[in-house]
């Protein structure tokens, strides 16, 4: 785009938001407004891509279900309707969350991917900028600015040495939807989070020979003990002991469901499953049937990445490999760092909420800067920060009518 002499782009327009500007239309950004809309206060969301749920409706693969029992997953005010399964599909889910976005008259502005944020102190206001598909760029207004842009806002791929030389297919697990193509074929799955696990078992069930690659180890926990949710158990037995027991427990019920998993390469890390998930916000894995296949040999576990070269892998371990395809399931990261000017180190450079624990504060920063979705709990924890941000927000924004009403001005 061409600068002007003043230095503005041409196409360049500015508008005062009432209400709060809100990051992300996922399940955090319609959880937030529905709030919002419940306490009678405008909102502005914009989004980058041209739906809602964008995660949940183009990056994810095709037999993906909630691997948490439905009653964690839902969003603030609606509940799921009583046909939907225990364990959701993504399909179920994605029609649950357009009904919950008509239902609240949640209409986002899509296409609008936010490049910039600042908190002008002198305006005591946040000047959000977003460039439209179009290329016209907006600087969106207001004394709220509320981040819900995800902790997968962006694909997670190492560098590789030799990834350039390698001749089969390479890619990212957000662009995997089903194995049925790749029937026959050797395919190296890099990670063994939920989703390289997933895509595994996804990748034998349509005849394909998938290989997994660890790096450091996994807990792996059936997703159902004794035919009740283990998330489920946890959460009740959380209310009453510690998180580090509720962990022995886990894994001792883990062990006698499964068996010893650091047998077959996959090493459990030193903190227990609630307690890594809590600290550094990596996964335990449910398994939905992937462990039976990595028991049985269907699917190999196999080292750490060394290189890839025109025909496979080389790993750590110094063991070479044929493979037809590469699919890195290396996971995600928050992409707040590159659009948001963060003045008060409220953001760690990994774009998440410094205090990260207790999870109740990291939902409010400075200067009107909320957060939803960066508590590492899931849906849950989101609906729980967008009840939270939403109250707040909502107090403050009387408080600014009231004034305005009485003549004071609010700057
Ligand atoms: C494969 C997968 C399965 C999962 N399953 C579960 C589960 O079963 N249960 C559970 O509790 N959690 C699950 N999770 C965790 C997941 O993070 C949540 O389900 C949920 O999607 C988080 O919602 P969110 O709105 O915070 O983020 P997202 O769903 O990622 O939504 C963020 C939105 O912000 C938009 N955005 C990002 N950057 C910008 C920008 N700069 N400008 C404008 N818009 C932007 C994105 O396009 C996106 O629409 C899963 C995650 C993955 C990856
Ligand atoms: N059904 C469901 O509900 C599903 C839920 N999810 C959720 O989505 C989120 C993302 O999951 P997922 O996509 O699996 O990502 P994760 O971040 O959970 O896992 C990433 C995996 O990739 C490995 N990895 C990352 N970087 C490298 C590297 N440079 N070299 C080698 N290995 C690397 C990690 O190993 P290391 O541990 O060594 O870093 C880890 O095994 C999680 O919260 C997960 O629970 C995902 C799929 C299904
Ligand atoms: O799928 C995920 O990773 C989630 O964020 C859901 C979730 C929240 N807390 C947990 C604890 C154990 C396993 C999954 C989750």
């Amino acid at each position: 785009m061409q600068e002007q002499a003043n230095g503005t782009s041409p196409r360049q327009s500015s508008c005062l938001v009432n209400g709060p500007i809100i990051v992300g239309a996922g399940p955090s950004g319609l959880a937030v407004a529905a709030t919002l809309r419940q306490h009678s206060v405008p909102f502005t969301i914009l989004e980058r891509s041209n739906g809602i749920a964008d995660l949940w409706t183009n990056r994810t693969y095709g037999r993906l279900r909630l691997h948490l029992p439905k009653v964690f997953c839902e969003l603030p005010h609606v509940r799921f309707p009583p046909d939907f399964p225990i364990y959701p599909s993504k399909h179920d889910f994605l029609r649950y969350l357009h009904s919950y976005a008509a239902h609240f008259s949640i209409a986002p502005l899509f296409g609008r991917a936010v490049t910039q944020a600042r908190f002008d102190e002198a305006a005591a206001l946040w000047r959000v900028t977003a460039v439209a598909d179009g290329g016209e760029v907006t600087e969106y207004v207001s004394k709220w600015l509320v981040v819900a842009s995800g902790e997968n806002a962006e694909v997670v791929v190492p560098k590789v040495k030799g990834r350039e030389r390698f001749a089969g297919e390479v890619l990212h697990s957000s662009e995997y939807k089903s194995g049925e193509r790749f029937k026959g074929k050797r395919v190296l799955v890099v990670g063994c989070g939920n989703s390289g696990m997933e895509m595994c078992l996804d990748l034998c069930e349509h005849g394909a020979i998938p290989f997994m690659s660890v790096r450091s180890g996994v807990h792996v926990l059936p997703r159902e003990m004794l035919w009740s949710s283990t998330f489920g158990i946890a959460m009740k037995l959380l209310r009453w002991l510690p998180v580090k027991l509720v962990d022995r427990l886990l894994l001792l019920a883990a062990k006698m469901a499964l068996g010893d998993t650091e047998k077959y390469g996959l090493k459990r890390p030193k903190l227990g499953p609630l307690e890594i998930k809590d600290v550094t916000g990596k996964s335990p894995v449910l398994d939905v049937g992937a462990w039976s296949l990595i028991k049985s040999g269907n699917i190999k576990v196999v080292a750490e990445v060394e290189s890839l070269g025109c025909n496979g892998a080389r790993f750590v371990d110094g063991s070479e490999m044929a493979f037809d395809a590469v699919i890195f399931a290396t996971g995600y990261r928050s992409n707040v760092p590159s659009w948001l000017q963060d003045a008060g180190g409220f953001f760690t450079e990994d774009g998440k909420p410094r205090a990260r624990s207790p999870a109740s504060s990291n939902w409010r920063g400075p200067n009107g800067l909320y957060c939803i979705g960066f508590s590492g709990k899931g849906l849950l924890g989101a609906g729980n920060d967008a009840l939270r941000a939403a109250a707040d927000i909502a107090g403050s924004w009387l408080q600014e009518q009231e004034q305005a009403a009485a003549g004071i001005s609010p700057v």
